[in-house]
């Protein structure tokens, strides 16, 4: 089945306040799109609805294919090492721990607690999960945050080789990403 990832017409209201009406995005397999937006605007709010984790106060949404959501949140436990945390999911997802470790430059540190990671060690952890849950829908908030310039390239790679094997990707972020053939919309 080819992923897909429809939002109609989708508002968001949180806190009483509403935040963004009317926004559509249609992605198919190979697609990109990045959200961009001053801070509050809404960004995240969009991809907790893209990923079913915050109703839209108006609109539809429709996701074809299983999604997998990077965001602040780590999931990997941090008392044990990254390959360890890595492999708790693996074993879930059936996903390959070992290829997203070394698709995000961290095979060295897979011995290395999860707690001791750097800020852009864990942002590239937080890839690594992405990247071991074989989702074809990725939504990425705030991708590029932690990254030094070899992390933001990696972060370019790992996008056009996700795209390149037929997955979407739906990014937010307020740095510039400098990935070719994408979208953009500014909430
Ligand atoms: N649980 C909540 N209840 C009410 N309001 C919320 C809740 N979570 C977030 N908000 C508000 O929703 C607005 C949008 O937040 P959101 O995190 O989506 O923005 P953002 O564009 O991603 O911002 P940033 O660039 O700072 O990450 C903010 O004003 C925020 O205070």
């Amino acid at each position: 089945m080819s992923p897909a990832l429809r939002l109609e017409r989708v508002a968001c209201l949180r806190g009483g306040r509403l935040l963004f009406e009317g926004v559509d995005v249609t992605l198919g397999p190979a697609e990109a799109l990045v959200v961009t937006g001053p801070n509050g605007v809404g960004k995240s709010s969009l991809l907790r609805i893209a990923a079913g984790l915050l109703r839209a106060s108006a609109g539809t949404v429709t996701r074809e294919g299983k999604v997998a959501l990077a965001d602040d949140a780590l999931a990997l436990d941090e008392e044990q090492p990254l390959g360890r945390a890595l492999g708790f999911w693996g074993r879930i997802d059936g996903g390959a721990p070992a290829a997203a470790l070394a698709a995000t430059g961290l095979e060295a540190l897979a011995a290395v607690p999860v707690r001791w990671l750097s800020t852009g060690q864990r942002r590239r952890a937080g890839l690594a999960r992405l990247h071991a849950a074989g989702a074809p829908i990725w939504l990425l908030d705030e991708p590029g945050n932690g990254l030094d310039a070899d992390g933001l390239a990696m972060l370019a790679g790992l996008v056009a080789a996700h795209r390149a094997a037929g997955g979407l990707v739906l990014a937010a972020t307020h740095l510039p990403l400098d990935w070719p053939n994408t979208g953009g919309l500014a909430l």
